[in-house]
């Protein structure tokens, strides 16, 4: 059945999740605000609203989007990948303390926009306390091409795309060092081990990290030139300055700012994040990617 659908954004994301709604002939309306329409006549009547805003961009749209009239019935779906800078919350908290009667949906995998836009294969995972709502943003997104599978434990989803990130930049960093394979599968999994201290720690479930939303994002980001998280490690590891390398950045390193909130949250919470404090050191200019690189070896020896 054809559904209206309402993307918000209209940044690499989410272009290309309307590409994926259109292809399977919904009703699409994308809103970026620098177009004309307004965000109230966006949403309108619409099934479904999918927010692909940058983390900064979420709660100005939540707060926007709160005077306008929107069903009970109507699903939101987050495919955000970070965490607020006021309140650490994720995206999908902020949805749904805004809109407490609606159901909401995170979208998130292991998908670079860029294979996806050439019509590359791909898997995502739509999670939800309300199965009904998943399967439904399921049937709106699912092709030959574009593999969606329904999920549970939202938080534990969320918190693998926005976790990755942070090791993404260590993995570009690693590379850009040219420090080699052994050294690149012993950072990916000790980052995976990181995030699921951190994830479980706050309420997702562990196994949760072990599919695509978790490991298969890690290996997406943390293996692919595309990915803007990893150019930000790489480029730092060629000594240029991240002013620089955002410069010229085309669209979002949500990582930088997760790296932020992450360090503060866990330094209160007691939650050891070794690998996330070297690249917060990193990008705050504390240390040089060797130096960074030297702290993390020589850590007290432990049992895995
Ligand atoms: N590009 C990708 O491959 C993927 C990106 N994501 C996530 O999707 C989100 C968006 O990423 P991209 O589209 O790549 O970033 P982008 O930088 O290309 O687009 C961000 C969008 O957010 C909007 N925005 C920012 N602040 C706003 C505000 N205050 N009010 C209204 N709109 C605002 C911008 O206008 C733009 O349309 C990020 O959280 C990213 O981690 C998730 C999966 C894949
Ligand atoms: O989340 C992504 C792939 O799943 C996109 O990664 P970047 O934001 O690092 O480009």
């Amino acid at each position: 059945m054809t559904k209206s659908v309402a993307i918000l954004g209209a940044g690499a994301w989410g272009t290309v999740l309307a590409t994926l709604a259109k292809a399977n002939v919904h009703e699409v309306r994308l809103w970026s605000r620098q177009g004309g329409e307004t965000l109230a006549r966006t949403v309108q009547d619409a099934d479904i609203i999918v927010s692909a805003v940058s983390m900064k961009g979420v709660r100005d749209v939540t707060s926007s989007l709160q005077s306008s009239l929107v069903s009970p019935n109507t699903i939101f779906v987050t495919a955000t990948k970070g965490l607020d800078p006021k309140t650490t919350c994720t995206p999908s908290q902020i949805w749904q303390e805004t809109f407490p009667h609606n159901p909401v949906v995170v979208l998130s995998g292991p998908n670079l926009s860029k294979e996806i836009e050439q019509a590359l294969p791909a898997a995502t995972v739509v999670a939800s306390q309300n199965m009904e709502a998943a399967e439904s943003v399921q049937s709106i997104f699912s092709s030959n091409r574009f593999r969606v599978y329904t999920n549970s434990d939202p938080l534990g989803v969320e918190l693998g795309g926005t976790l990755k990130n942070v090791m993404a930049i260590a993995a570009g960093v690693c590379d850009g060092l040219q420090l080699g394979t052994n050294a690149k599968a012993a950072l990916v999994t000790r980052g995976l081990t990181e995030m699921v201290r951190i994830g479980t720690h706050w309420g997702a479930k562990m196994e949760t990290f072990y599919g695509l939303s978790g490991l298969g994002d890690l290996l997406a980001t943390c293996n692919s030139h595309l990915s803007r998280n990893y150019q930000v490690g790489y480029q730092l590891a060629g000594n240029k300055t991240l002013p620089e390398i955002l410069a010229h950045l085309e669209g979002t390193a949500e990582g930088i700012n997760t790296t932020n909130v992450l360090v503060e949250r866990a330094k209160q919470q007691n939650i050891p994040i070794p690998i996330t404090e070297q690249v917060y050191r990193l990008l705050a200019q504390e240390l040089t990617p060797r130096q960074a690189l030297e702290e993390l070896m020589l850590r007290n020896a432990k049992p895995e």
